[in-house]
């Protein structure tokens, strides 16, 4: 007599799309799917209840259990906090990849081993895992779909994590995932794509989200010899690169080139003068390699929508690793992660590091 035992599963349901084809994809699949909602976000938190009822929706549609777990406090230490020290202090800091580590599939995963005996998580994150039996590691390669591919916000897990998660939107391409939504007959079918970040989509814009918590300190907008050509309302609204919005009237386009939190000073400069051949990375997680400890070749994505380039990876002590771009790169952002990929694997990224030459 063969004991049929059935495969569990966890699976993040934000009320999107995306994560309603992943949880329809693994029921029908036999999968005995328990649907999760993390409740994020406080005050503007419409798009987080919308999301609940329509998770909940879909819950009901498959017959299986739905779950909320309030996050708001998890949600606010560290990304609300994060955001808001690293604006003050000068950089560009990125939420999203913080979230996946330490908001959703950190505790979603304890959640599912704790509370409810379930060894799996899912999500509908377009990427992919592979395990390697040659170096026993668990690989995470970019999706199939190349324009929704999500492998940059993931760079960040664990080992551990990779091992219990399962994607089952990589292989597909979006279009693929909506007509299954529609032949699921799904409530979310026809829901609209996010388009950005979701503390943007919440709350209008980076800006506004941030005046919340910031006040408005004007300062100087300073030249890279220090002579003053404007002023700001606040450090918090810069990112380096930028040149719309600086209000200065100049023959040549400036760019922000630095933000100096220490003097409230944004500096700004020609386009040459926001160019790097170099960056260091901090706080550098290796995900599908052993950590190298000699040179290594890469390409490597400096943001998310960024194109990849070749780079010479240079491990360093203390989880930092500095980067070689072949040709010099514009507008190399700290705060934001350092990417890098072999192909179709991702290899491990970090935070990129304030340049001190800039300030
Ligand atoms: N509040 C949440 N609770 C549980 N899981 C979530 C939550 N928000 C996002 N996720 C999970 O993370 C995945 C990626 O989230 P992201 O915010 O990038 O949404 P998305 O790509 O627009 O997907 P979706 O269409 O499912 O909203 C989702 O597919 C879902 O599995």
């Amino acid at each position: 007599m063969s004991i049929h035992v059935m495969k569990k599963v966890v699976v993040g349901l934000s009320g999107g799309v995306d994560s309603s084809v992943a949880a329809a994809t693994l029921h029908h699949q036999g999968y005995e799917v328990v649907g999760l909602t993390l409740w994020l976000m406080k005050g503007k938190g419409q798009c987080c209840s919308e999301g609940m009822v329509d998770a909940a929706f879909i819950c009901e549609q498959l017959g299986i259990p739905h779950h909320i777990v309030d996050s708001r406090e998890v949600f606010q230490a560290n990304i609300v906090d994060y955001l808001v020290s690293g604006y003050e202090s000068g950089i560009t800091p990125l939420p999203c990849s913080q979230c996946n580590k330490t908001v959703k599939f950190g505790p979603m995963l304890a959640y599912a081993r704790e509370t409810l005996g379930i060894d799996k998580i899912a999500t509908g994150h377009y990427a992919r895992i592979r395990y390697d039996a040659k170096s026993d590691r668990y690989q995470l390669l970019r999706a199939v779909d190349s324009n929704k591919d999500q492998s940059y916000f993931l760079y960040d897990l664990s080992q551990e994590l990779l091992a219990a998660s399962i994607f089952p939107l990589g292989e597909l391409e979006k279009t693929q995932t909506r007509q299954l939504a529609a032949e699921y007959q799904l409530k979310t079918a026809a829901k609209p794509e996010s388009q950005d970040l979701c503390l943007v989509e919440s709350h209008g814009s980076m800006r506004t989200f941030l005046d919340q918590y910031i006040s408005q300190t004007t300062g100087d907008i300073v030249d890279t010899n220090g002579k003053v050509l404007g002023q700001h309302q606040g450090i918090h609204h810069y990112t380096i690169g930028q040149r719309k919005g600086l209000g200065i009237a100049a023959p040549e386009p400036l760019y922000v080139v630095a933000i100096d939190a220490g003097a409230n000073r944004v500096i700004v400069g020609d386009r040459a003068s926001a160019t790097q051949p170099d960056c260091t990375v901090g706080r550098v997680n290796w995900i599908s390699i052993h950590p190298p400890t000699t040179p290594i070749q890469a390409s490597v994505q400096v943001r998310y929508r960024s194109h990849p380039v070749d780079v010479t990876v240079i491990p360093l002590d203390g989880n930092r690793m500095k980067l070689i771009f072949d040709q010099p790169q514009f507008s190399i952002t700290p705060g934001q992660a350092a990417v890098l990929y072999d192909g179709e694997m991702l290899l491990g990224g970090g935070i990129i590091e304030r340049n001190q030459d800039a300030v």
